[in-house]
């Protein structure tokens, strides 16, 4: 049986690792601190739905990661559920040691900078790049409620920093299936996709203008589109940011526009993950959303004057500190 594990306990980790136990596969949660993995172990995680009506309770097996690296009997298929900002030079070392050749790693992070970082860290595992557009919420260590259901594609991991166009980590189609199966078995829409570079720049296009436009003005997703003042900065930083995306692969979509007013309809009571982060005086994913347009702005020679201000202001709010 294919041994599967979720690394970080947060808002999408206990998401996955719930609806897999719940579909009757064992998972084990690799948490940060071994309080929350004894939480976990205890109690399972409490799913719940959108209105907070619970869905089950999923029985996990639960370690911290530092205590995943002396099992035995390593996970095949790994789910890495953590942001950009934990991807330190320790933590990769303890994902390496965790993980075996011929794992796979599919990686849920938003934004851009993560799958470089990890081909890097993680040579004869099978990377493979996921964007998703459930919505989960992390309640308590042990509780999680799923905010909003969306699509999960799944394919070869795309590089961006430092190479040319259409650079990717291929993915073993073999492995691809079985990480396909397990989500579609937990009740996701998994698609299988063949160009994760777009999908990863259409989700970077609205988390570079709505992330860092709602966490300064302090409002959730729908109040952005509620006076002229700040539809006006969002088609600012959005005719900044979509020619900087199409030199990587982002289409040519008359479209585009009026999906990202429609992510903030739908999300429109949320407040944004990069709203929570500066709220919790958490460092944000700003550099590897914001930043990251800046550095592909710079690569390609064109300016991203916007992008790269808000990354200072974001990076200057008391508990930021910076980003990876
Ligand atoms: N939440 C959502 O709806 C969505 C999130 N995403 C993306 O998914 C990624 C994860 O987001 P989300 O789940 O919301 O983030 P959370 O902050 O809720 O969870 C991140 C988890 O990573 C854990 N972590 C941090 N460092 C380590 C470590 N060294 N070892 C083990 N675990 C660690 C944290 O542990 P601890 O709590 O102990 O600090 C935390 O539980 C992000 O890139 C986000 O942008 C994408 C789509 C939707
Ligand atoms: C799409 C959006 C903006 C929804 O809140 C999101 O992904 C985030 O908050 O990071």
């Amino acid at each position: 049986m294919t041994k599967i594990a979720v690394a970080g306990g947060g808002s999408i980790g206990l998401l996955l690792a719930g609806r897999i136990a719940l579909a009757g596969k064992p998972v084990t949660v690799w948490t940060r601190a071994e309080a929350q993995a004894r939480a976990l172990a205890a109690s399972g995680v409490a799913v719940c739905g959108a209105s907070g009506e619970t869905i089950g309770i999923a029985p996990v097996t639960a370690m911290t990661l530092d205590q995943a690296q002396a099992e035995r009997d390593p996970a095949h298929v790994v789910l890495l559920a953590v942001k950009q900002t934990a991807l330190s030079q320790a933590f990769l070392d303890a994902l390496r040691a965790a993980v075996p050749p011929g794992a796979a790693v599919a990686a849920f992070c938003n934004g851009l900078g993560h799958t470089e970082r990890l081909a890097a860290a993680l040579p004869g595992r099978h990377l493979l790049a996921a964007v998703t557009t459930e919505g989960a919420r992390r309640t308590g260590p042990a509780a999680v409620r799923h905010t909003g259901s969306g699509n999960t594609w799944l394919g070869d991991a795309p590089l961006f920093d430092g190479t040319a166009r259409d650079a990717a980590v291929p993915a073993d189609p073999a492995k691809l299936q079985i990480v396909e199966k397990v989500l579609k078995e937990a009740g996701f829409t998994a698609i299988v996709s063949n160009d994760m570079a777009e999908r990863m720049l259409r989700k970077l296009l609205s988390n570079a203008v709505i992330n860092p436009l709602t966490a300064l003005l302090r409002v959730p997703n729908g109040q952005l589109t509620a006076t002229r003042d700040r539809l006006r900065l969002m088609r600012t930083l959005f005719d900044e940011t979509v020619p900087v995306l199409r030199q990587y692969g982002l289409p040519n979509d008359p479209a585009l526009w009026d999906e990202l007013l429609d992510v903030c309809a739908r999300t429109a009571a949320n407040r944004s993950s990069m709203l929570q982060d500066v709220e919790a005086g958490r460092p944000t994913e700003i550099g590897a959303i914001n930043g990251a347009v800046s550095r592909l702005a710079r690569q390609a020679g064109l300016p991203a004057p916007w992008n790269g201000g808000l990354t200072a202001l974001i990076e200057a709010i008391p508990g930021d500190g910076g980003d990876v």
